[in-house]
């Protein structure tokens, strides 16, 4: 179990532009606007090159160090004064989720606009010009297998019908609670873009805003990187820097969530005819090593404390079940998170385990990942080694004791909603040390020859490597 670490050193994602270019495919002709992010540093990619990521917190860095039970950051950790003028107060508060592609056509461009994120895939900055030729070969190369699984769960992600729902249900919760609310959705890699959701924000002249990712727990390469989005964004415009802005990092250590996972838990084992018997897998998205332990990614401590606290919510009710945390989900060629939700279901089922429970504990709805890969491919597995009763607690999606304590994180986070001021000036830059700069480009360079030409990474990123 590693415990919370509260001084963990986060990224600086205080790094990217918002520079869409006019050549770009058809993403950037649908959208409003889209995230290019093209000002990464000189630093490879977290994702392929592990050993060779290097992210520096700034001081003013839209994401904090602490972790707290709503963990939420501010921009100057200055408080702004319960206003006297709360009447006038319009309050937005935005959700961010990844999105989904919604048709097998929108597949393709989903995948490059993911593959085509800093935070997915960095490269040294003399091989910037790479990222999107790069995110197109990926992207290209991935679709097919894709594909595949969207039309087995029926042509397309429903991320935003539930997003969209989770939306509705918490500016009503907010109601009932006296609060009322603009609620905007901003997905990271397709409609509606975060992008979107901002110029909503800036157009209905939002006072204050509660940002919410829908992540419970914190990685670089989810609510990171949407902040990274918010970030460029804000900081540029004068009516968005001074909004007073409060970040709700993660909020997997709140009360409500807790217990809304132990009930959903608890239900579903009723299910088995020896509900005692069965054990309970939680199988979390995984992220490639170098996330955690170069880049100080603080997703993996959440996660197990995260698995911790809900077997502690379970044990107050006497269940004693057996549990286990697997990752999921990995793609291309490095290391990602052990040990793999594959694997494990095979020594599990070698070992004689005969009834397990399956809980996603990554993400808040139904999504690819829970559809096609639980449901299917890790049920065929689990059954072919062995298991023999399969079960699958469902995602919080709608749940009232859940969306009822979302609610509650946002009115908690409200009075320390702080403007945006200066840009962080702390930061060094690779590029200032030659030295350095020459070792990353040297590297890069083999990196992205290899790349191109290795037919064993092309097949990583071909298929899920399950
Ligand atoms: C906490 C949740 C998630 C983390 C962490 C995460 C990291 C991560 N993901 C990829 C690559 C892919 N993810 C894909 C889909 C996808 N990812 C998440 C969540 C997390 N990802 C969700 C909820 C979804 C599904 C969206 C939907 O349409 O329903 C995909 C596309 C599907 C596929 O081809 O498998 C890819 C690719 C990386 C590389 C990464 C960390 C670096
Ligand atoms: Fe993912």
């Amino acid at each position: 179990m590693h415990a919370v670490s509260h001084s963990a050193v986060l990224p600086n994602l205080n790094r990217h532009r918002f520079s869409p270019s006019r050549s770009d495919i058809q993403i950037l002709n649908r959208a409003t606007c889209h995230s290019d992010c093209n000002k990464a540093t000189s630093q490879v990619s977290l994702f392929l090159s592990p050993g060779l990521a290097d992210r520096r917190i700034g001081s003013r860095s839209l994401v904090c160090r602490a972790f707290s039970s709503v963990d939420a950051s501010t921009y100057n950790g200055v408080a702004l004064e319960s206003s006297s003028h709360a009447a006038e107060e319009k309050v937005g508060v935005l959700l961010l989720n990844l999105g989904g592609p919604e048709t097998l056509d929108d597949v393709q461009p989903f995948l490059f606009n993911l593959f085509a994120d800093p935070d997915i895939i960095r490269l040294p900055r003399l091989f910037r010009f790479l990222q999107r030729p790069l995110a197109k070969l990926i992207s290209t190369l991935r679709a097919p297998k894709s594909k595949e699984g969207y039309a087995s769960i029926g042509g397309g992600s429903p991320l935003r019908k539930i997003t969209d729902e989770q939306a509705l249900a918490l500016k009503n919760a907010l109601e009932a609670k006296g609060l009322s609310s603009n609620l905007y959705v901003g997905m990271r890699y397709w409609y509606p873009f975060t992008e979107e959701a901002v110029h909503q924000i800036k157009r209905d002249r939002i006072t204050r805003l509660v940002v919410l990712p829908l992540y419970p727990q914190f990685s670089i390469s989810t609510t990171g990187s949407s902040i990274s989005v918010l970030e460029q964004m804000f900081r540029d415009d004068s009516y968005l820097s001074r909004l007073p802005v409060s970040i709700i990092n993660s909020w997997y250590q709140r009360k409500g969530y807790l217990k809304s996972m132990a009930d959903l838990i608890e239900k579903e084992l009723e299910n088995f005819s020896e509900p005692k018997e069965a054990m309970i897998f939680f199988s979390a998205h995984g992220v490639p090593v170098s996330y955690v332990e170069n880049a100080g990614d603080p997703y993996r401590d959440q996660m197990e404390e995260c698995i911790f606290l809900i077997m502690q919510e379970l044990k107050a009710r006497g269940i004693n079940n057996e549990h286990t945390l697997a990752y999921q989900s990995r793609v291309g060629p490095v290391q990602w998170l052990k040990p793999y939700t594959d694997e494990v279901l095979v020594e599990l089922g070698k070992k004689g385990v005969k009834s397990l429970l399956a809980v996603p504990v990554s993400f808040v709805s139904e999504h690819i990942e829970t559809l096609e890969e639980i449901d299917m491919e890790y049920r065929e597995l689990a059954l072919e080694s062995g298991i023999q009763n399969w079960g699958r607690v469902p995602a919080l999606g709608l749940t009232p004791s859940f969306i009822t304590d979302l609610a509650d994180a946002v009115i908690e986070a409200l009075p320390s909603a702080a403007a945006i001021y200066a840009p962080d000036t702390t930061r060094s830059d690779d590029m200032d040390d030659p030295v350095k700069y020459f070792v990353k480009m040297f590297f890069g360079s083999i990196f992205a020859f290899m790349l191109f030409l290795s037919p064993k990474m092309i097949s990583a990123f071909r298929n899920h490597i399950i």
